[in-house]
Order: C-alpha cells, then sequence, then structure tokens
C-alpha cells in the first residue's frame, strides 16, 4: 500500500492539512479559514473549539481529495501557531474560554509588574524570551485568575496547553498530554538549558506543574489518533513550533542558516544549532528542535503583524477584495511617494518590544490614493524585516547574503522585489510555499522512517523563485531613513 505523511498546519489565520509523498510533493491540501475575536482593543482570542473542528474537517477532506484512507498514512505531523494558550478540564476535555491569541494583550499588566521588579534580564537569561504578554505564561496566569482556577490547576483537574498540546490530546482521545521541546520553549516557563520547565519560573509565575504538559522530542511518536476519527488510528510523529518548522522545512539545517516566513505575522529564525546566544539587540532564544540527542537552537526576530495587515486593507479598510489584490493595487502607482504605515495594529515586537505602540500613517498629501496606503502596507512588511536582519546581523556577526522566504504574503512578487531591494540581498523562495507544513512532514517522517535521514529530505530541496536586488544604494538609503523617522515616531506618540 502506498504510504504519504500527513502534515497538519494550524496557523493564526487558517487550519491546513497537507498530503506529502516521498519526494516531498504536495498530493493534496484542504483549508479552513477561522474567526478571529476582538473583545477589547489589543484582546485577540479564538474559539479553542472551532481550532479542532477544524483540524478534524480539514483531515477527513485532505484524505477525501486524495482518495486516500488512514491506513495510507504513516505519519501525522502537527505545526501550530505558537504561544496562543488554552486551558481545558481534565475530565471532559472542554476549554473553560477561547484560547488568548499569541498577539493579544490581556495579561500586559502582569508583565509590567515583574518589569518595574527588574526581573526581565533573569527571565531572559533563563528562557531566551523577552518579558512580554507574546508568550504563554503571562496568558495562563490572566485565565488562572480570571476564573479563579489556581486549586484545580494544582490538583490537575484543569490542564494548560499550546495549541500542539490541545490537538494531540483531542487527536488521542485525552490519552496523551505532551509538547514538544520548540513549542514549551515558547511558554516562558522552560529552562533553554535543562529543557525542563523551571522551578524558579514556575514559582515566579505561580504556575503549577500539575497543568502541563509533559516535554518531549520533536520528532517521536507519542500516539495515535483515536481510530473513532478517521476510522484507523494514524501515529503522531512530529509537534513543532510553526516557525521552527519552516526553518527545517527550507532545510536550514547549518549554522546560520536563515529563513523569514510571512504570514500573519513575520518570523525570521537562524540556525545557531548548539550555540544559544543571549540576544543583546532585541532578538530572542528558543529551541529550534530536538532529535534524539541533537538540540539546534535558534535566534529569532518576530514580527507581530505581517499577512494581518493585509487583512486588514481587506477586512477594515475595505480597499482590496482580496490578498492578492494588494499587489495589483501596489503595482499601479510606480511609487508609495513617502507614504509610510507602521501596522503595529499588536503594538511593536522585535527588536522593540513595545507593547502599547499602536499603528500610524505618515506622510500623506491631499494626491494619497488607496494604492499608495496598500504600497506602503505591503513595504512595512519588508522594513520590519530589515529591523529584524539588521539586529542579527549584529547579534551573530553573521551577514546575510542569501534570505530563504515562505509564508501566504511570499507569494506577493512585488513585495519580495521590494525586500530584495531594501536588503540588497538575493531572496529565494521555496518550490513549495507550504514550508511550514513539510517541515512538520519531515519531523514526523523522520520518527517512522519514512525518511532516512536530514540527507535524504535536503536532496528534495528546490527554488522556486528568486529575487535579486534592483534599487539604487541612494534610493534604498532614503526609503530606510522615512523608515526609521515613522517608527521612531509612532513611538514617540505613544510615549507623550
Ligand atoms: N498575495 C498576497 N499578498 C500579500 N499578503 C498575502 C498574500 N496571500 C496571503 N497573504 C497574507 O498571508 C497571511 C496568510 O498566510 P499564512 O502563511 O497562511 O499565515 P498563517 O500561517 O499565519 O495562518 C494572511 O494574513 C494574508 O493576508
Ligand atoms: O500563524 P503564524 O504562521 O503567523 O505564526 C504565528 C507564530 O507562531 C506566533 O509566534
Amino acid at each position: 500500500m502506498d504510504k504519504y505523511i500527513l502534515a497538519i498546519d494550524q496557523g493564526t489565520t487558517s487550519t491546513r492539512a497537507i498530503i506529502f509523498d516521498q519526494e516531498s510533493n504536495l498530493i493534496a491540501i484542504a483549508q479552513k479559514e477561522l474567526t478571529m475575536l476582538y473583545p477589547h482593543p489589543g484582546w485577540v482570542e479564538q474559539s479553542a473549539n472551532e481550532l479542532w473542528a477544524s483540524v478534524v474537517s480539514v483531515i477527513s477532506e485532505v484524505l477525501a481529495k486524495a482518495n486516500l484512507k488512514a491506513g495510507n498514512i504513516a505519519a501525522i505531523g502537527i505545526t501550530n501557531q505558537r504561544e496562543t494558550t488554552i486551558l481545558w478540564e481534565k475530565q471532559s476535555g472542554l476549554p473553560i474560554d477561547h484560547a488568548i491569541v499569541w498577539q493579544s494583550k490581556q495579561s500586559d499588566h502582569y508583565v509590567q509588574k515583574l518589569k518595574e521588579q527588574g526581573l526581565e534580564g533573569w527571565i531572559q537569561k533563563k528562557s531566551g524570551l523577552r518579558l512580554d504578554p507574546y508568550f504563554s505564561a503571562s496568558k495562563i496566569r490572566f485565565l488562572l485568575d480570571k476564573h479563579h482556577l489556581q486549586k484545580e490547576a494544582e490538583e490537575g483537574k484543569i490542564l494548560f496547553g499550546t495549541v500542539d498540546s490541545f490537538l494531540v490530546w483531542k487527536l488521542t482521545g485525552g490519552k496523551c498530554h505532551i509538547s514538544d521541546v520548540s513549542n514549551a520553549s515558547r511558554t516562558m516557563l522552560m529552562n533553554l538549558e535543562t529543557l525542563d520547565y523551571d522551578d524558579e519560573l514556575l514559582e515566579l509565575w505561580q504556575i503549577p506543574r500539575a497543568m502541563l504538559p509533559k516535554i518531549c522530542d520533536t520528532s517521536a511518536v507519542y500516539g495515535y489518533s483515536d481510530p473513532s476519527l478517521f476510522g484507523e488510528p494514524i501515529a503522531i510523529g512530529a509537534v513543532a513550533g510553526d516557525q521552527q518548522a519552516a526553518l527545517f522545512g527550507q532545510t536550514c539545517f547549518e549554522k546560520g542558516m536563515i529563513k523569514n516566513t510571512y504570514g500573519t505575522g513575520c518570523f525570521l529564525l537562524m540556525n545557531t544549532k548548539e550555540q544559544i546566544i543571549h540576544s543583546q539587540n532585541g532578538l530572542i532564544s528558543s529551541v529550534g528542535w530536538k532529535i534524539k540527542e541533537e538540540v539546534d537552537y535558534v535566534l529569532e526576530g518576530s514580527v507581530f503583524v505581517a499577512g494581518a495587515a493585509v487583512q486588514w486593507l481587506r477586512d477594515g479598510l475595505k480597499i482590496i477584495d482580496d490578498a492578492a489584490q494588494s499587489e495589483v493595487k501596489a503595482t499601479s502607482i510606480k511609487s508609495s511617494e513617502g507614504v509610510y504605515v507602521v501596522p503595529a495594529f499588536s503594538g511593536l515586537g522585535a527588536p522593540y518590544w513595545k507593547p502599547q505602540v499602536k499603528g500610524a500613517i505618515f506622510g500623506m498629501n491631499r494626491g494619497t490614493k488607496q494604492a499608495h496606503l496598500i504600497r506602503a502596507t505591503l513595504e512595512a512588511l519588508a522594513y520590519q524585516t530589515y529591523d529584524v536582519v539588521a539586529a542579527m546581523q549584529r547579534d551573530s556577526g553573521i551577514s546575510l547574503e542569501r534570505l530563504q522566504v515562505d509564508g501566504g504574503a511570499s507569494r506577493n512578487r512585488f513585495l519580495m522585489q521590494f525586500q530584495s531591494d531594501i536588503l540588497n540581498c538575493v531572496v529565494e523562495r521555496s518550490f513549495i510555499s507550504e514550508t511550514t507544513a513539510l517541515g512538520a512532514a519531515y519531523l514526523a517522517g523522520l520518527a517512522v522512517g519514512y525518511w532516512k535521514d536530514k540527507e535524504a529530505i535536503r536532496a528534495n530541496f528546490k527554488v522556486g523563485a528568486s529575487y535579486v536586488p534592483q534599487m539604487s544604494e541612494e534610493e534604498r538609503k532614503e526609503s530606510l531613513a522615512g523608515w526609521e523617522k515613522a517608527i521612531r515616531s509612532a513611538m514617540y506618540f505613544e510615549s507623550c
């Protein structure tokens, strides 16, 4: 019987199920867009039940599309939006509230309190992370306090999971409460060196171990899907945070290799192998993956709003009908004519870390049209990436010659050319744009021997499109100087 790998990519915007074969060909895909909830300014939530239902529905749909049965699937690989926090009742499996999405800011007051106590450096040293409401710890604290569930959490009656844990729990019918190192390293509860929860961090956040998932390797068979779901049990062979999975899918296996994923947010990751880099320039460190004894660390710049700004053009301003139209409109004019959009709708992430900063538009005149706003919004994705690349070069001493890209917005040719111009380096999009899912598939395939090793995987890598810088040095410098003024002004406005 022919065998395939099934990847679940549970992203912020949508859930996808993708079937790959041994040559990394995409055999079939099913996708479901998700509802975003904005209950208060700055809060972003999703229904955990909807996330789970979307996973079941896309798996069934993709199997039907490919005309395959559960028995044809050698393993499932799960990759997910990271940090997003779900609490559920152990007995019933029912979520106690909405999932608090990584972008959400309702737990900022806990973070500010710890900042006032001067704990930022201490926390970063242990966890690799900046003290910010982005990460799961303050979100767990918020939910436990909101629902008065401290005692139940201590008794293990209430469980916590990032999306991976919740999905594995549901898929296995409540048999497995696990997470992997790449996801656990985003909770702010894991020690980067021991790869276990850190007792002092748990004490600081008052989060009991009893509610936390067991931290596992990124590639391993943790359990099997409940046969009632898809007819036969399927091995669950990998769990990985989506950005680390994309790094793996791009086959960035060597030290210094970098990828940038343009999804809801934008995430630039460098593989630093066994070295943990403690950033001096506003970046964070996490675990890339653990496969048996091999642990690869990453240095990361996380930009909170990228493709989400394109969704704002579509759903908020209603000046484009769909994301792809942003390219058509942006190229209908020759330049953004000095207009800059700072899409800080969820505060600013790397390298600034200013959760309170709001979005802003600068440089408009009476002749400014929709097209200028659209073009300037796309350009903002490239400028934000530039800021992160500059920080990464300072931290690592490695200069960027080539950027490997993927994610929904990397399909935008205008954006990719502008990115190459602004960075003054080659930008290469991989042949498969679904690199995140592919990374999860590879990790699951390694666990069950579907691919022998990383060399067999590397042999499948192909470049899809290449962008070479075309902008003059003078124009590049002028454009960047304008961006610098815009971002500084947005930060200044907030501090007044
Ligand atoms: N052609 C495009 N141009 C610009 N942005 C796009 C384009 N296609 C998709 N996007 C943006 O990419 C995001 C979806 O990318 P995806 O990788 O699926 O994200 P996620 O993994 O966060 O769910 C959306 O925010 C969407 O606005
Ligand atoms: O949903 P994405 O793909 O934009 O990824 C979200 C990140 O994992 C958040 O850290």
